[in-house]
């Protein structure tokens, strides 16, 4: 399989190659050059598959010559044996037309982990036949930073520096990332966003100095493997809700686009898919998109939901050139006016492309606590401030009457204890698998100096290249 930047002037990759390219030398995203498609057939065989099997059977063409298929499944087992759930994502009926698909059961308590436990697999497969090394820059909002960092701690090919925006994650995801002691683990606060941390990630990645030293890598959703991992649970959840003869629809809690263009990949390999509900908190870039094709960047409110605490939703790209004819000069050309001004239109093909499969919602902090305290109060769930986005989206938008919808829980609410608290009255318990979290001592270095600063403590803390 062939992949190709969104900005049509990177070297085309092959599978192995852009898991460890990240972002793409032309500011681009890579994607697959074309979308494989399974049969009715080819997807009906697989009902009943264990999660690593299903795993391996869809992700296999994008991965195409990089790895048998034998050693994606022994990737896989490994992965998915570190959930918590023997289903790995299991889908929990809330009543008769709404379900649940639980994606908090791996290690760090966050739907990261499905991708984020086989990446790190995957770059010690493929770091190793090239004898290289690889410094991954990250930018979290809570959840990518711990699930990336307990996918490679300790793993000696690889070092991260993981940047989050000081202050506005919860002291779970804090502590999840910062009492995490490894040597090749580097902790970051910044002042800003979690806009501002993406946006120097990105310019690292075009940082001459930076990249004559290091070989960068990616964990964000920049790096494709993240979302190919994320299309098998849509294939696991509608196959158990009757696909391929039946379609379903999902609402999905969305930031930076990753989750639910993941969703949209899925419906490209044919997976009926009915409708995809982009349920976003107040902060509502990809809501005003998509409703009026206004995609213009406001500033970063803070809220309970702080992992979508976004304005620049990455993969957004990657939509606007699949669905705009795949043109990369042209996107290149808008996504530079983009940059400069913080703001662009979507044109009707755009919009029009785009209102096919996707519909959104926006949730404001008093309908995202109504949607926690209907989980708890009607179907006796509790559910965290992000799943509540989505379930506040399944509930007001027109969706079709005939197919169940399925809204994804994106996190443990454990996560999330006070808001949850604050909301339902019911103080939710971490689980034993995070251990002794808050007696464990934190270690992190704050910058404030901006992008200079953070190029400047991994030039000085990141080892030689290897
Ligand atoms: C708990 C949670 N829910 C939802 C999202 C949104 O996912 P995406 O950024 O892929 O849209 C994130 C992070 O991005 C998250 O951490
Ligand atoms: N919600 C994420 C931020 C988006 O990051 P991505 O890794 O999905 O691109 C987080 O919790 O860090």
């Amino acid at each position: 399989m062939d992949y190709i930047s969104t900005r049509g002037s990177a070297p085309t990759l092959d599978f192995a190659g852009v898991t460890l390219a990240g972002l793409a030398s032309d500011g681009g995203l890579y994607l697959p050059a074309n979308w494989p498609h399974f049969s009715q057939d080819e997807i009906a065989a697989m009902r009943g598959m264990p999660y690593a099997q299903l795993a391996a059977t869809v992700m296999h063409p994008f991965v195409g010559d990089s790895l048998s298929l034998e050693r994606l499944r022994e990737l896989c087992d490994e992965a998915y044996g570190r959930f918590a759930h023997a289903a790995v994502t299991p889908l929990v009926q809330l009543d008769e037309r709404h379900w649940l698909l639980e994606l908090f059961h791996g290690p760090t308590l966050a739907f990261k982990d499905v991708a984020l436990q086989l990446l790190g697999l995957l770059f010690e497969e493929f770091l190793a036949r090239e004898r290289g090394t690889l410094t991954i820059v990250g930018a979290t909002s809570g959840d990518t930073g711990s699930a990336a960092i307990d996918a490679v701690a300790g793993r000696d090919k690889v070092e991260i520096f993981m940047l989050h925006p000081k202050g506005r994650v919860s002291d779970v995801q804090r502590r999840q990332m910062t009492t995490v002691r490894a040597p090749n683990v580097h902790n970051i606060a910044i002042d800003g966003s979690f806009d501002d941390a993406q946006a120097m990630v990105k310019r690292l990645f075009a940082d001459e100095a930076m990249t004559a030293k290091h070989r960068l890598g990616a964990v964000n959703s920049i790096n494709w493997a993240r979302l190919m991992a994320q299309v098998v649970y849509y294939f696991a959840a509608a196959l158990q809700l009757g696909a391929p003869e039946r379609s379903v629809a999902f609402s999905v809690p969305t930031g930076n686009f990753g989750d639910v263009f993941a969703g949209h990949v899925a419906a490209r390999m044919g997976l009926p898919i009915a409708r995809l509900a982009v349920a976003t908190n107040v902060n509502d870039i990809l809501h005003r998109a998509l409703t009026s094709g206004d995609y213009s960047q406001s500033e970063v409110t803070a809220t309970a939901a702080p992992s979508m605490d976004i304005q620049v939703s990455s993969n957004f790209e990657r939509l606007l050139f699949d669905i705009g004819g795949r043109d990369g000069s042209a996107l290149a050309g808008q996504m530079r006016g983009f940059e400069t001004s913080r703001a662009m239109l979507l044109s009707n093909a755009q919009r029009e492309g785009a209102a096919s499969l996707f519909t959104s919602a926006r949730a404001d902090q008093s309908a995202m606590a109504q949607a926690m305290r209907w989980a708890w109060d009607r179907a006796g769930e509790v559910v965290d401030p992000h799943t509540a986005i989505g379930l506040h989206a399944a509930h007001s938008l027109d969706l079709p009457a005939d197919v169940p919808i399925v809204t994804l829980a994106t996190a443990h609410p454990a996560k999330f204890r006070d808001a949850v608290e604050r909301a339902t009255g019911t103080r939710p318990t971490l689980p034993l698998r995070v251990g002794d979290l808050f007696a464990r001592e934190e270690a992190y270095t704050e910058l404030s100096g901006g992008y200079d600063a953070v190029r400047d403590f991994i030039l000085t803390h990141a080892s030689p290249r290897g």
